[in-house]
C-alpha cells in the first residue's frame, strides 16, 4: 500500500540565516494491506516528520513515496496538488494529535465530512457520524457544538471518529491513544483491529507501549536513518 524508497529530509530555516537541519536520509520502507506497523525512534529522530511526508505535508528532498491509489501506484512526493487531495479524500486517512477545524462548525458535521466528500448521502453520513461518536463516548449534547472548547481527550476522540468514519485503505495515526482513559483507549484499539480486519494498512506512532504491543505486528525505527 505504501512503498518508500531512499527518502531524505532536511529543513532549511529561511528566517534564521538559511540554517539547515538534517533529519534523515536513505529511508526505505513498505506497508502492506491489513498490517499495523509502529513507527519508533527517540524523540527528535523524525517520526512525525516522516509521517507528514507520507501525507505530503512536508516535501521530500530525495527519493519516492508510492501510495496505492485507485489500483495504481502514485508517487505522492511528486504528485500535483489535485492528486494529493484526491489521495487524501479516497485513500489516505490521517489522525493527527491536534484538532484543526474551522470555528463554529458542529462536531457532527466535522466527523461526517469525509463521507460527504466521497459523495455519501447526507442522512447516511450523519447517521454514521452519530454511531462512531456514540461509540467513542462523546456525549450527544456536544454533537451540535464546535469541538474547539472540548477537553483534550474529547478533541482527540473527534479526530479519531473523523479518521475512522470513511474506511480509508491506509491510515496514519499520530499517537491515537495519548490523551485517553483506559475505556476509550480500548475502543480505539478495537477500531484499529477492525480496520486491520477489513484490510486497512496502518502506520502509527504509539508512545503507549501496551497499545503498540496490542495492535502492531512489527516496528520501524527511524533512528537508524538519522542524518549526522
Ligand atoms: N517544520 C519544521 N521546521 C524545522 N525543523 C523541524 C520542523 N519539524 C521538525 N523539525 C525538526 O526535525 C527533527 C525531527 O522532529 P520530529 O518532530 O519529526 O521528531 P519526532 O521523532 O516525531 O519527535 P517526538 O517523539 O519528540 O515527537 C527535530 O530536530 C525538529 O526540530
Amino acid at each position: 500500500m505504501i512503498n518508500v524508497e531512499n527518502v531524505a529530509k532536511h529543513f532549511t530555516l529561511h528566517n534564521q540565516a538559511s540554517m539547515t537541519i538534517p533529519v534523515f536520509e536513505g529511508i526505505s520502507f513498505f506497508l502492506n494491506q491489513g498490517e499495523c506497523v509502529a513507527l519508533t525512534g527517540e524523540s527528535g529522530s523524525g517520526k512525525s516528520t516522516f509521517m507528514r511526508m507520507l501525507y505530503a505535508n512536508y516535501i521530500c528532498n530525495k527519493g519516492s513515496i508510492h501510495i496505492r491509489h485507485n489500483d495504481r501506484l502514485v508517487d505522492i512526493a511528486t504528485a500535483d496538488p489535485h492528486q494529493v487531495l484526491d489521495i487524501r479524500k479516497r485513500t489516505l486517512g490521517y489522525v493527527s494529535q491536534f484538532l484543526r477545524v474551522i470555528p463554529r462548525v458542529p462536531t457532527i458535521e466535522i466527523v461526517a465530512e469525509p463521507l460527504l466528500a466521497l459523495g455519501v448521502d447526507k442522512e447516511q453520513a450523519i447517521a454514521k457520524a452519530q454511531d462512531i461518536l456514540a461509540r467513542l463516548r462523546i456525549p450527544e449534547r456536544l454533537w451540535s457544538l464546535s469541538p474547539l472548547t472540548f477537553s483534550g481527550g474529547e478533541q482527540q476522540r473527534v479526530n479519531i471518529a473523523r479518521g475512522f468514519i470513511a474506511d480509508y485503505p491506509i491510515l496514519l495515526l499520530d499517537e491515537p491513544t495519548a490523551s485517553l482513559d483506559a475505556v476509550n483507549r480500548q475502543t480505539v484499539l478495537d477500531l484499529i483491529e477492525q480496520a486491520k480486519d477489513r484490510g486497512c494498512a496502518i502506520l502509527g506512532i504509539f508512545h503507549d507501549h501496551e497499545a503498540r504491543e496490542a495492535v502492531c505486528s512489527r516496528t520501524f525505527d527511524v533512528t537508524q536513518f538519522q542524518s549526522v
